[in-house]
């Protein structure tokens, strides 16, 4: 008999009630509907194209996790499915992967990890309901050797909901933002969702070079163009020909080249150095840059004309320390795929080390937690899980700092506890409900009413 049902977006089957019984409560916590089914078999008769995520065991007689896996993909393949395996199955869990499955976990399973990843299947499972092209983005295009998009911060999704117009565009895109908060992986989904996206995907990065080799790097150079130029070479604006052109730190471009590249933006037509002939490519650009180019363009330090030019379809990625839910997210994203690379199940991370994380500030963003989620990967002291003690000793500092300021909460009732630990979250997040409601690990009308409960006294 099903347990819970009142959505009927995540299905789950085990034929060990007592994993019915925790995968239920694991989800009721979390504030997800879930129905459960003692067999595979019951789950396959009642899946249907509104089934966001399936979660199943891969060992139950007659009709297994992966005979669920593949009737499911074949079926209703925007529905994704995790898979619920014993320790000792890693090598059925990889081919369970490769069959086309979200993610495994082991059991015993961690709820909290069990239900983030469920969240992210979800996420999936909406967005390639929006977009076909979207799964791709989100699960890595290898061709790119890109990282897959993670997030689900309302600010990420608000980016990616006009990305999704904004990939349909001929126009240019400016991606503003810190360093590391994720512009080329941006840029990279981008190409991946348009229309070009079987087309080159090429990467100029402007601060890399002196500034005359950076033209010949763009637009090519023509034999003996100077002294070096031994051969024609082509430039990355022929070989991103039909695809896209992502010009990486275009602040640092100097303003000798500007003008070359406005007319090329303006015309699709450039001269290789040091040639006569006019070429043309179909490039769509995709320029990234951490400074403020409208003041750098006010100054004289950028081409006005050029800004405009390139900030017709502006985005601006959000730095980490504003999406403090996408910490814990990324945090297990980069735990996973160091596990996956290593064909081992992924760590836990234990709560102390998550309270660091989200206590830090982050000032490099997303690409210094991945530094610090490697490294803890990397020197962990316990195969299964990352302790506090494997993170680097400023984060383990800005944790203790983060709980020395928290009010002792002895001699407190469990409600006014509840009631801090709430205040304190929804301050963390900069008062947004969703966020914080998934930073506790309940659902946001719970938080509605938890609030009212306090504002009333009761
Ligand atoms: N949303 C994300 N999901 C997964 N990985 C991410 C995400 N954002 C950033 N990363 C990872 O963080 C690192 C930095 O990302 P990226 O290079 O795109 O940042 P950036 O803003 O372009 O940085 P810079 O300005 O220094 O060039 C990369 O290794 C990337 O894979």
């Amino acid at each position: 008999m099903p347990r819970t049902a009142k959505l009927p977006s995540i299905l789950a089957a085990d034929d060990d009630v007592v994993v019915q019984r925790l995968v239920a409560h694991s989800f009721e916590a979390a504030g997800l509907y879930v129905t459960v089914y003692e067999s595979g078999k019951a789950l396959l008769d009642n899946v249907n194209e509104d089934t966001l995520v399936c979660l199943v065991d891969m060992v139950m007689p007659e009709v297994s996790g992966m005979d669920c896996l593949r009737a499911i993909k074949k079926k209703f393949p925007n529905t994704e499915v995790v898979i619920l395996t014993n320790v000792n199955d890693a090598s059925n869990a990889i081919e369970a992967m490769r069959q086309g499955a979200f993610d495994y976990l082991t059991k015993p399973f961690d709820p909290d990890e069990l239900c983030l990843s469920v969240r992210k299947a979800m996420q999936l499972a909406k967005a390639s309901r929006e977009n076909e092209g979207l799964r791709e983005a989100v699960n890595s295009a290898p061709s790119l050797g890109s990282s897959p998009l993670v997030g689900d911060a309302p600010s990420i999704a608000r980016i990616l909901k006009i990305g999704n117009r904004i990939a349909k565009s001929k126009n240019s895109v400016l991606i503003n933002g810190e360093s590391g908060t994720g512009k080329g992986v941006m840029a990279r989904y981008l190409h991946s969702i348009s229309d070009r996206a079987d087309k080159p995907f090429i990467t100029v990065s402007c601060p890399s070079l002196p500034k005359d080799l950076l033209e010949s790097e763009m637009f090519g150079h023509e034999k003996g163009a100077f002294s070096g130029a031994i051969q024609k070479r082509l430039g990355k604006v022929e070989l991103a020909h039909g695809g896209t052109l992502f010009l990486d730190e275009i602040g640092e471009m100097s303003l000798d080249l500007q003008p070359k590249l406005l007319s090329f933006i303006q015309e699709r037509t450039f001269y290789r150095v040091g040639g006569e002939k006019q070429h043309e490519a179909d490039v769509r650009i995709i320029a990234a840059t951490n400074r403020d180019l409208q003041q750098m363009s006010q100054d004289g330090g950028f081409r006005e004309d050029l800004y405009f030019r390139l900030n017709v379809l502006p985005i601006t990625m959000p730095p980490l320390r504003e999406r403090p839910g996408d910490t814990l997210l990324l945090a297990q994203h980069f735990l996973k795929r160091a596990a996956k690379r290593e064909a081992s199940p992924a760590p836990s991370l234990s709560v102390e080390a998550a309270q660091a994380l989200q206590a830090h500030d982050w000032p490099g963003n997303v690409r210094e937690l991945e530094n610090v989620i490697e490294r803890a990967f990397t020197l962990r002291e316990e195969e299964d899980s990352i302790q506090g003690e494997d993170l680097p000793a400023e984060l383990r500092a800005a944790k203790s700092q983060a709980s020395t300021a928290t009010p002792s909460l002895a001699g407190k009732t469990l409600s006014e506890i509840e009631k801090i630990a709430i205040e304190q979250t929804l301050e963390h997040c900069k008062g947004n409900k969703a966020e914080s409601a998934r930073m506790l690990g309940i659902s946001e009308k719970s938080i509605y009413n938890k609030m009212k409960r306090f504002q009333s006294g009761s």
